[in-house]
């Protein structure tokens, strides 16, 4: 049986449960649960706190988990990513009270809360500069105000939060973070573990992308299959009118709207957009 790993709270938690749906697998009752044996699909889900989810992982004592690019790389554990989930976007940045222009070099030995506390480590490493890290459990913004460091180093999502402390971020992000599903690194993931990533990759690209249909005249035709080249190329079938032609293509999400203004501008009509909710490439 696949044993797999998925956050039982936080910022990924949702988002994770919902695609797991979606690719069929089997939900929780109860937000407290621990595990869920899902037998149809011979595969244990085991809710674990997103930071823990790794360390599982890279011991081999899992399979496959759910957790974020930013924990993952945190946790030091060995893992290889499968599968970036396209949720749970973040970048993880040092901040500092806002109007006092701070550089990465101020760093230098500050006080910075945080608490990833390796990605910080490493960062600075890779600077050449050494800094007292100041490990938090969360609610890291709050820090400086309190008076236990000089300087953050914290995800950030909208920078809603940096914003209500008054700070501002500088430097480069330490890492651009989404919900990532990984597997213990080195170990090729088995038949078992190869279906599981391809099913719930069919609903991560399914709704990276939407379906486009519409009727096209004959003459433009061209043009039109140049806005939507489709993945491999666009579907072109037949209408009762001889002059005119169905068309279907797969494209990018974000550009849908713009790609079907296009489309009307260009001449085409009936142009429809519909959710893929899942598929195999
Ligand atoms: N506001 C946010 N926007 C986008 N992603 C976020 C946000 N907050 C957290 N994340 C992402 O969610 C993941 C884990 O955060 P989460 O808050 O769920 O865990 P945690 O802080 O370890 O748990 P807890 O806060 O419950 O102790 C990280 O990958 C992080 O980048
Ligand atoms: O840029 P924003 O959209 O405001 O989001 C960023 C905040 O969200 C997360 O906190 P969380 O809610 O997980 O609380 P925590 O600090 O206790 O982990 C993160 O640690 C930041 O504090
Ligand atoms: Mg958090």
């Amino acid at each position: 049986m696949l044993r797999v790993a998925v956050p039982n709270k936080g910022a990924l938690s949702e988002s994770a449960a919902a695609v797991l749906a979606e690719a069929g697998y089997r939900k929780r009752s109860d937000s407290k649960d621990l595990t869920v044996l899902d037998i149809g699909n011979d595969v244990e889900f085991f809710f674990l706190r997103p930071k823990d989810v790794a360390i599982y992982v890279g011991a081999g004592t899992l399979d496959l988990g759910i957790t974020g690019r930013d924990l993952a790389r945190d946790s030091g554990a060995h893992v290889d990513e499968e599968l970036a989930m396209g949720f749970g976007s973040s970048t993880f940045r040092y901040a500092a009270p806002a109007g006092q222009k701070w550089t990465v070099a101020d760093l230098a030995g500050k006080r910075i809360a945080t608490s990833y506390p390796n990605l910080v480590r490493d960062d600075l490493a890779s600077r050449g500069m050494t800094a007292e890290i100041i490990r938090l459990d969360g609610a890291v913004e709050i820090s400086i105000q309190l008076g236990v460091a000089d300087a953050i180093a914290d995800v950030v999502g909208s920078g809603r939060t940096l914003r209500q402390h008054n700070l501002e971020a500088f430097g480069e992000s330490l890492c651009d973070s989404e919900g990532v599903l990984i597997s213990r690194a080195g170990v090729d993931p088995d038949k078992k573990a190869t279906q599981f990533i391809k099913r719930v990759q069919g609903v991560v690209f399914g709704q990276q992308y939407v379906m486009i249909d519409y009727d096209c005249p004959r003459s433009l035709l061209d043009q039109a299959t140049a806005i939507t080249p489709g993945l491999e190329s666009p579907t072109v079938a037949p209408m009762a009118d001889p002059d005119w032609a169905a068309v279907r293509a797969m494209v990018p999400r974000r550009d849908h709207q713009n790609l079907m203004d296009e489309l009307s501008e260009l001449g085409a009509r009936a142009i429809l957009a519909s959710d893929i909710r899942s598929c195999r490439f």
